[in-house]
């Protein structure tokens, strides 16, 4: 039996029989946990007095009359509300969100970036944040923004959440501890989190320096995608995603809070840690998933399929079948297809499709697009193969050929990305992406036949 333990000074809760250390498995269950016995009121939500004299609180991610509730009763030694200050608008320049468009900066295009460079600047997770796109319009929770993290440091009696958003954590290098108000999740490149909006925590740098990608979903929030004829096995499995036990602190010091809000920052004082979350039940809750655990479904026979084939996550929007976002991911995989051109085809997309680099080389784009970096292929921008991918995969022997050591993912959105000041001017945006396909030869002579 796993018994309770200390994690970054939180008592965290025993962990059920038979399950990982510290997570509970499943994909948006129902999930009760205690760190304390007997913390969690038992057949009802809110007694006339809780055990411990802990107060509750609900934390609700849909509204009170959805269909699906998602909701999650929280039982806490102070009910957040408690703080000694008005909130005070802070600044924080490169974490952008929508809109947020420059006349000096052009969306329209084909863009790849080298991986956002570590300074000696220190920089947590808040201060961090560099904002490449923004779609959409945060204000009527529509769209997303797409950031790449550097992360040097941990944040100290600092405590931040997004009203705004859910956050998809994407990591590339090194590792980050999310001491979150309903548990704690540690996160290492190969793996992913989904942080729900409203959801508060700490970011601590476990090993630096940590760079990754977030998606920030304004929209309503990610889901398994519907199977169709796949059927109920392969792809993301819902028993993979992990949910952290209860974790808490008793710990009383002056504490910061920063909200983003519509956009905005603010800031409250608070005298004390606010992870102080003893029990919880509910459907709305963190979790991490590791990548390699996606089992890919491909071509079998012939032809290269669309790459919804390879959707981890997707967050719908209002229109069935048009998602707000799709959370794509290129791995390892075998590749058969007899008499095709197995890499991505030249295409236009009316979705907006931001790809990055985890690790390895991408089969459409073997050379400058690295691990941490980022390309963009805007709406109804065509794109596809360089020249040297065409020319290899047009002319390969085929057989049974292994995709190893690979690993992209794609946030892609039904609504144009637009380039952040910050990616047009700042970032190590590569100036002469467009030639990779310069020199793609005419083969057309008019006479028939393979060429
Ligand atoms: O553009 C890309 O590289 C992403 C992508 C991959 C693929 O296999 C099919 C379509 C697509 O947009
Ligand atoms: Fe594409």
């Amino acid at each position: 039996m796993n018994t309770q333990a200390q994690v970054s000074g939180l008592t965290r809760a025993a962990t059920p029989m038979g399950t990982t250390e510290g997570y509970m498995p499943g994909f948006g269950n129902d999930f009760e946990t205690e760190a304390l016995p007997g913390a969690l009121p038992q057949g009802m939500n809110s007694p006339q007095k809780c055990n411990y004299g802990l107060y509750g609180e609900q934390l609700s991610g849909t509204a009170f009359t959805d269909v699906r509730p998602e909701r999650t009763w929280c039982y806490r030694i102070r009910p957040s509300v408690k703080h000694s200050h008005r909130y005070r608008r802070v600044e924080l320049p490169y974490f952008r969100s929508a809109p947020d468009i420059h006349p000096e900066v052009t969306s329209l295009g084909q863009y790849r970036w080298d991986p956002v460079p570590h300074t000696d600047a220190p920089l947590t997770w808040l201060t961090g944040m560099r904002t490449m796109t923004t779609a959409g319009d945060v204000n009527t929770q529509v769209g997303m923004a797409a950031h790449v993290y550097l992360v040097t440091e941990s944040m100290q009696d600092a405590y931040f959440y997004s009203a705004d958003s859910e956050m998809l954590v994407v990591p590339q290098e090194g590792r980050l501890r999310f001491a979150t108000e309903l548990g704690i999740i540690d996160l290492e490149p190969k793996e992913i989190a989904i942080l729900p909006r409203g959801l508060l925590y700490r970011v601590e740098l476990l090993d630096g320096p940590a760079r990754g990608f977030v998606c920030e979903n304004y929209g309503q929030k990610f889901e398994l995608p519907g199977r169709g004829p796949i059927g109920a096995n392969c792809m993301a499995n819902p028993r993979d995603f992990k949910t952290p036990v209860a974790a808490f602190e008793d710990r009383e010091v002056p504490s910061t809070v920063t909200v983003k809000w519509c956009g905005q920052f603010h800031e409250t004082q608070i005298g004390q840690s606010p992870l102080d979350v003893v029990a919880w039940h509910g459907n709305y809750a963190p979790c991490k998933y590791d990548l390699r655990n996606y089992c890919p479904v491909g071509a079998i026979l012939f032809d290269h399929p669309d790459p919804s084939i390879f959707t981890v996550l997707t967050a719908p929007s209002g229109q069935p079948g048009t998602a707000n976002i799709d959370f794509v991911l290129f791995r390892e995989r075998w590749m058969v297809a007899e008499d095709t051109f197995r890499p991505p085809w030249y295409h236009k997309n009316i979705m907006s499709e931001l790809m990055g680099n985890i690790y390895g080389q991408y089969d459409a784009k073997p050379q400058g697009f690295v691990p941490g970096g980022i390309s963009l292929h805007n709406m109804m921008l065509p794109h596809g193969p360089d020249r040297d991918a065409f020319e290899k995969a047009s002319n390969a022997n085929l057989g049974p050929d292994k995709l190893d050591n690979t690993m992209s993912f794609m946030f892609e959105t039904r609504f144009p990305q637009h380039l952040t000041r910050f990616a047009g001017t700042e970032a190590p945006l590569q100036d002469d992406y467009i030639d990779c396909w310069k020199d793609i030869e005419k083969k057309f002579d008019g006479t028939p036949g393979k060429k």
